[in-house]
């Protein structure tokens, strides 16, 4: 495996009194009235943030929410901080900006165990672009950086990568730890028969991925919106269904290449359309062959769950990222909710199942089966990019231990 394990431990480091800058993951799934529908990656940033607070350690907090252009009031990380105030057992500030004035002053009057969180890093369009200039503001507002976002590690952007250039010590929090140790076990010697299940929406981020799944996994099971892009490199008629049309080459070769590597590669052979993407939409399955014009593809069809949970049955190790529909939808969460139980039912006898990323591990809470599994991680690209044998960025630019 690539990815380096012995990163610098944030248990060496002396923090009282200090300012330090805390990447983490707070890309939460928010509804329609901003409120945060899982918590996960919330809860899974307090070990690190109270072991600072105890050490009396003014903690300043980064992270992304969505994918913003510019400066969007819906992709604030305010409706972040009731909940990770509750969790920590103190008040904790929102600055208005992620560099400047304002965020100086914020962190100047911080006092020893207090907690700032910064505005969405991703409002500026040098975070993504991994900007020198943009890292270096950042990395002026403390005194040593701690990467505790496993779920964003897989991103080489300002404040998981570009940052490290500037600010010593750059260490691991606890969570990315707890991640690494546990996923690069799993997936480096995995027990077989392997498989891996991709769905969800961010088709063109992970349909390159599965190039170099196909070398790790001896089945493959495709769900969610990456599904028609295959549909349509077969020639099927997709309605108006998500599709990556530049893509539809890759979807071809790799359909190829599961048949030459013998890896089973299974995609759903019936689909429940709409007529709209709404959750009262109109609804009816359809073959995957046959999804009619005005029409989109938004879950996997009863004949597809019959045919996944049966082929996972003989599997020792799954690893799931993507949800296999529009589960925020009831209409559209069957074929999730089912292969969310199928899983718990495989993790009861043995099977080894990891669930990562922010809307699957969310799928999976909303039916209360994640204590079930063997492992849930709130990286959902960089698990996957770890099971590539990938070198995650935001790892490597991490000091060595
Ligand atoms: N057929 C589909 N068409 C459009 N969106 C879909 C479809 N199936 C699943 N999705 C959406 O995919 C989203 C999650 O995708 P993604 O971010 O890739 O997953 P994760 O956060 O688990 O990594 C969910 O919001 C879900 O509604
Ligand atoms: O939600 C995330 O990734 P995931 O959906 O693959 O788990 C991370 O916060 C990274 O977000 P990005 O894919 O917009 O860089």
């Amino acid at each position: 495996m690539a990815t380096k394990r012995s990163v610098g431990d944030l248990k060496e480091a002396d923090v009282k009194g200090k300012r330090v800058f805390v990447r983490v993951d707070l890309n939460v799934p928010l509804d329609e009235n901003l409120k945060v529908t899982d918590d996960t990656r919330i809860r899974a940033t307090v070990p690190t943030i109270k072991y600072l607070m105890e050490r009396g350690a003014r903690i300043i907090l980064a992270s992304h929410l969505g994918r913003p252009k510019g400066i969007t009031p819906k992709y604030s990380l305010k409706p972040v901080v009731p909940r990770l105030s509750e969790l920590l057992g103190i008040t904790v500030e929102m600055a208005n900006d992620s560099i400047g004035e304002v965020v100086e002053k914020s962190i100047a009057a911080l006092p020893n165990g207090g907690v700032v969180l910064l505005e969405n890093v991703r409002f500026y369009k040098e975070e993504e672009k991994n900007d020198p200039e943009f890292a270096k503001k950042l990395a002026s507002l403390a005194d040593l950086y701690v990467n505790d976002a496993f779920g964003t590690a897989h991103r080489a952007h300002a404040s998981t990568e570009g940052v490290t250039k500037f600010l010593k010590p750059s260490v691991a929090g606890f969570l990315m730890q707890k991640e690494l140790d546990y996923l690069v076990g799993a997936v480096v010697n995995p027990k077989k028969p392997f498989a891996a299940i991709v769905g969800g929406s961010k088709v063109s981020s992970k349909i390159g991925v599965i190039e170099s799944l196909l070398e790790k996994v001896d089945i493959l099971i495709l769900g969610g919106g990456m599904i028609f892009t295959f549909y349509k490199a077969q020639g099927y008629s997709v309605g108006s269904s998500l599709v990556e049309e530049d893509k539809l080459g890759l979807a071809t070769s790799l359909l190829e290449k599961a048949k030459t590597k013998g890896v089973s590669l299974l995609l759903p052979t019936d689909v429940v359309v709409a007529d709209k993407f709404a959750a009262d939409a109109d609804s009816k399955i359809v073959p995957a062959s046959g999804i009619p014009d005005g029409w989109m593809g938004l879950d996997i069809g009863p004949d597809s769950i019959k045919t996944f949970s049966g082929t996972l049955e003989s599997t020792k190790t799954i690893i799931w990222n993507g949800p296999m529909g529009v589960f925020e939808f009831e209409k559209f969460a069957v074929g999730t909710e089912a292969i969310a139980k199928k899983l718990a039912d495989l993790s009861g006898k043995g099977v080894t199942t990891i669930i990562g990323g922010g809307d699957s591990v969310a799928a999976v809470e909303k039916v209360g089966l994640a204590d079930k599994m063997s492992h849930i991680s709130t990286g959902g690209g960089a698990s996957l990019e770890l099971l590539e044998g990938k070198s995650l960025p935001g790892v490597l630019a991490l000091d060595d231990a």
